[in-house]
This record gives structure tokens, sequence and C-alpha cells, in this order.
């Protein structure tokens, strides 16, 4: 079980609405991924008008726990007001914090994240920063108050799968107490595997599901991935080695004798 701010949950997928092709195949790729937690963009759909009620619906409708994100915002103060319009919306302390920092890799700007986690813990929301894997900017985000932290992988929407997996396995290492999802630039399932297997708690992920061609079995064959990478993990994997190391050591004796 995966423990989010004392919410228990079994699924370690949690899945973006974005940019799917309809909102029947939002809802078949949510039911297949097994999925117990969705992120929305309030400020995305709020943009919609009504659209944007409707899609509320639509996902309240799911029957899953509802993360809102602040996607989209370039400021503290953008970010803080998306995230309290959102408790009002859904109900919920929980908010992914995105600060966005730069145009073109979508890196957030985590002076801004620091500051607007520390803001929104105070006022009592339940925070999931959207961070690098920066160490220093994790300590912060802690001190600032968050319980659980999401570094990202290789910028959002990238598909390209951990790019420093280094700095990734040295964050789950630093903090072996924290929940970690990783969050952003997953492209296909080996990538949220390999992350898995890295000991991290739980993936976030959008894209690769929402533009894939068929994004209901995508969904599927992520929530595969997962488990695989979860249970591979706990089951110790081997460290690569640079030499040869025969697996059947001695040659000429029957087996078992
Ligand atoms: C939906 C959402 O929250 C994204 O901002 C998130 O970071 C996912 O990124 P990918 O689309 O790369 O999976």
């Amino acid at each position: 079980m995966l423990n989010l701010y004392d919410v228990e949950v079994h699924s370690r997928l949690l899945l973006g609405t974005a940019r799917y092709p309809s909102p029947a195949v939002l809802a078949e790729a949510v039911r297949r991924s097994k999925t117990e937690i969705v992120t929305v963009s309030l400020r995305r759909e709020a943009a919609g008008g009504k659209a944007g009620g409707a899609f509320f619906e639509l996902i309240r409708e799911l029957g899953v726990r509802v993360l809102p994100n602040t996607a989209g915002c370039h400021s503290v103060q953008e970010a803080v007001l998306t995230a309290k319009m959102a408790r009002d919306v859904f109900r919920t302390d929980w908010i992914k914090l995105e600060v966005i920092g730069h145009h073109d890799t979508l890196q957030p700007d985590v002076f801004g994240l620091v500051e607007a986690a520390r803001i929104l813990t105070g006022e009592g929301f339940q925070v999931f920063p959207y961070t690098t894997d920066d160490l220093v900017v994790a300590e912060k985000l802690l001190e600032a108050g968050c319980r659980v932290l999401m570094p990202w992988c290789a910028p959002i929407g990238s598909a390209m799968g951990s790019v420093n997996p280094m700095a990734l396995r040295a964050f789950r290492a630093h903090f072996p107490d924290v929940p970690l999802i990783v969050d952003a630039g997953i492209g296909r399932p080996s990538h949220a595997a390999a992350v898995m297997e890295y000991g991290y708690d739980a993936v976030l992920l959008n894209t690769a599901v929402a533009g894939a061609g068929d994004p209901a079995a995508m969904a599927e064959a992520f929530a595969f991935a997962i488990d695989a990478g979860r249970l591979a993990h706990g089951a110790v994997p081997l460290e690569p080695r640079d030499m040869a190391v025969p697996s059947t050591p001695v040659i000429g004796k029957a087996v078992f004798s």
C-alpha cells in the first residue's frame, strides 16, 4: 500500500487527464490503468468555460481521487491562486504544485516552487511539488512542509524516460522515508518499470498514455510495468558488473549432484 498524506492507495500509477482523443477514451484509460488518483489542470479546463464544468463532472464520475494541479502557472501568485480555486472546485487539500520557470524545457522554477509550497502548506494544503532531481531544493521543500516529492525524470511531454538515472537513484537513496513519485517525461512502460526498480514509490504520467495510438491499452501496459518494477525492486535486482561471471560455475558436474 502506498501512503500519501495519510491516504492509502493500492495503485502506484497516477494518471493525467489532458489531451485524450475523447472523454470516453479517457474514462476507458482510467479504468484499465486501475489508477486511484488522477491529476486535473484547473487552469486549462476552467479556461474552457462551460466545457470546463462538463469536464469536471466527468472526472467526478470516474470515481477516483482527484489531485488538482497548477499546470501552466509561471508565478508564485498564479500557483497559489489556482490552488485555492482548485480546493473550492474539488473539495480537497491536495495540490500538485507546478511553478514553471522555463518556456522550452518547462523546468520548474524551484525558487518559486519552494516559496509557493511554504505559503500553501501554511494554509493547510497537502502539497505534491513537481520538482527537479536537485537534492538541495528537495530538502527545502521538505522544510517547507511537503511530505511527498515529485522529481521529474525528463521534461514534461518529452517521452524520453530517465535522462539522469544516477541523479534519480541518488535522490531515492537520500530520502528513504519520503514517498517519491516520478513525474513527467516517461514515454514507455519500460521507463516506468525502470524508475520503480530504483525504488520509487509511484509514477505520474499523462502524455505517454493520452498520446498513444490506443490510450486505454497503453494505460493497462503501464499498470503492468509499474507493478513489475515494484516487484523487481523488492526482489533486489543484481547490480551490473564489468566482467563476465559464469552462470554455470561448475563445468562437467550433473545438475544438483
Ligand atoms: C498532467 C501533468 O501533471 C503533467 O504536467 C505531468 O507532469 C505529466 O508529464 P508527462 O505528460 O510527460 O507524463
